[in-house]
């Protein structure tokens, strides 16, 4: 029985892989810190370790390089998430034997680590597996995407429709798109659920029974996104040491949903068109034809049709996507479905927390009511979330509220610039202006430089009005 070595700080992630890899015949040893992971392999041989790029303790290069003085010929694959990919093909470099980006999904995961452990027994002489065959026996089509690090569609009893009438309008559509094969555009602000309803899409479509695999395009570096889309050969680029399949590849029989559409470059656009009209692509480097059964959903809080006519985003592709358009209401301008999402947000956190938090007072209500949401579904759920952990009473109060929200009006009040959050945020806001202005409003590279994630980005943007 082969041993593998998980290491995540993300307790969940290593109950989730360990729950996972243990059905699939595999010994799990898990760790939540470098030097917990050290400790086992200086006790103990393992015949692949698999580890989170960040660690409380370690940087991901770091942890590689001591694995290796332990143990030249220990095998570590890296789990990073899409904005830590370039620094992931560095450690490549370095001798780990490959990537894998999160969210993870039991297929890529499970091929991944068979033809590493395959590839193990080759080089050690023993008998030689035919190709791949432990990844076909393990990566059962009919696998679903239960073992997803997120939310499957399929168990996923926490999905909102909404009460009020466009809530209601956009599940119509959903029923009525979803059978079909179509392409779906799905447009809103940053949180309003564009994942979810893809994800509902999928759900009652007919390919429900295959993968539902995401991509964040906008936290993908645009140089490696056709890597990640299509998949490489050997040798392709520079940390390309063996060929990788892509996400077309996993969601062959599924569904694809590409977040943040705009992001993409000319040349990765050009590919998916193909795909689209052809069902084939080819593997960065390669000249080989794969066929493939992929439905497209794909989301964006860009104007897409600026971006046809300002030339950054080919026209054929829009027409070809636009098959049929969602577009998702801020929760702001959704009252009436409020008090659904904060009664389904509670349970979620009581479930979480161990909590039995019974609702809101009516000043929190009211509060709700007001406030602007910038980060809409999400940012509500983890205003709850953290109400949930702060409330002494089974009601939540004004006093678990974050400041940004008690002190909310749409104006920035004398009263609350002079306030010390007030001053912090006054501080934030100019920072935040001056880098936009040195990065010629480019946003990705913005959060970069302000340390933060591009959602974290938009959020403030939202809340500072800039
Ligand atoms: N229909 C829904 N029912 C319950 N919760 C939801 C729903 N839609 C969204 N949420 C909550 O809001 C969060 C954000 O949703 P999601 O990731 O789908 O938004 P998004 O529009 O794709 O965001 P982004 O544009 O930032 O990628 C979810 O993780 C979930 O907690």
């Amino acid at each position: 029985m082969s041993k593998i070595l998980v290491v995540d700080d993300e307790i969940e992630i290593c109950l989730i892989l360990d729950k996972f890899l243990s059905k699939k015949g595999f010994q799990v040893v898990t760790a939540h810190t470098g030097n917990d992971a050290l400790a086992k392999l200086k006790n103990d041989t393992f015949d692949l370790i698999i580890s989170d790029f960040r660690l409380p303790d370690f940087s991901g290069l770091e942890l590689l390089k001591e694995i290796k003085a332990i143990r030249q010929e220990n095998k570590v694959i890296i789990i990073t998430g899409y904005s830590d990919i370039r620094m992931a093909v560095e450690v490549i470099k370095y001798g780990a034997i490959d990537y894998i980006t999160k969210p993870l999904y039991p297929e890529e995961l499970l091929s991944l680590i068979n033809n590493t452990i395959a590839a193990g027994a080759e080089s050690s002489s023993k008998s030689l597996p035919s190709e791949n065959t432990n990844v076909h026996q393990l990566a059962s089509k009919n696998q679903k995407t239960s073992t997803h690090t997120k939310s499957t569609p399929q168990q996923r009893k926490d999905y909102i429709i909404g009460k009020s009438k466009p809530s209601r309008a956009i599940q119509q559509n959903v029923e009525i798109v979803a059978p079909t094969p179509m392409s779906v555009i799905i447009t809103g602000e940053t949180g309003t659920g564009k994942e979810y309803v893809a994800q509902e899409i999928h759900r009652l479509s007919k390919r429900n029974n295959g993968p539902f695999v995401a991509i964040d395009c906008g936290a993908l570096p645009k140089d490696l996104a056709a890597s990640e889309f299509f998949g490489h050969e050997k040798g392709a680029f520079t940390g390309a040491l063996r060929e990788k399949d892509g996400k077309f590849k996993y969601a062959d029989g599924g569904t694809l949903f590409l977040d943040e559409i705009g992001n993409l470059s000319y040349e990765v656009q050009m590919k998916l068109l193909r795909v689209l009209q052809e069902r084939k692509f080819t593997r960065v480097g390669g000249n080989k034809d794969i066929s493939v059964d992929v439905r497209l959903l794909v989301a964006t809080n860009e104007d897409l049709k600026k971006s046809v006519e300002d030339g950054d985003f080919r026209e054929d592709l829009y027409y070809r996507l636009n098959e049929f358009s969602i577009e998702l209401n801020p929760i702001r301008s959704r009252n009436e479905d409020l008090e659904e999402f904060i009664e389904s947000f509670i349970e979620l956190a009581n479930v979480q927390l161990d909590k039995n938090i019974k609702g809101v007072d009516a000043e929190v209500l009211e509060k709700f009511k007001s406030y602007n949401w910038p980060g809409n579904l999400r940012e509500l759920r983890n205003v709850i979330k953290r109400s949930v952990l702060l409330s002494k009473n089974d009601v939540i109060d004004l006093s678990t509220l974050p400041e940004e929200i008690v002190y909310s009006s749409n104006t920035r009040s004398e009263s609350n610039l002079n306030s010390l959050k007030g001053v912090a945020n006054e501080a934030e806001r100019e920072r935040i202006l001056k880098v936009l202005t040195q990065t010629g409003n480019n946003k990705s590279k913005a959060a970069k430089i302000l340390n933060i994630d591009r959602k974290t980005l938009y959020n403030k943007l939202k809340n500072y009005d800039l």
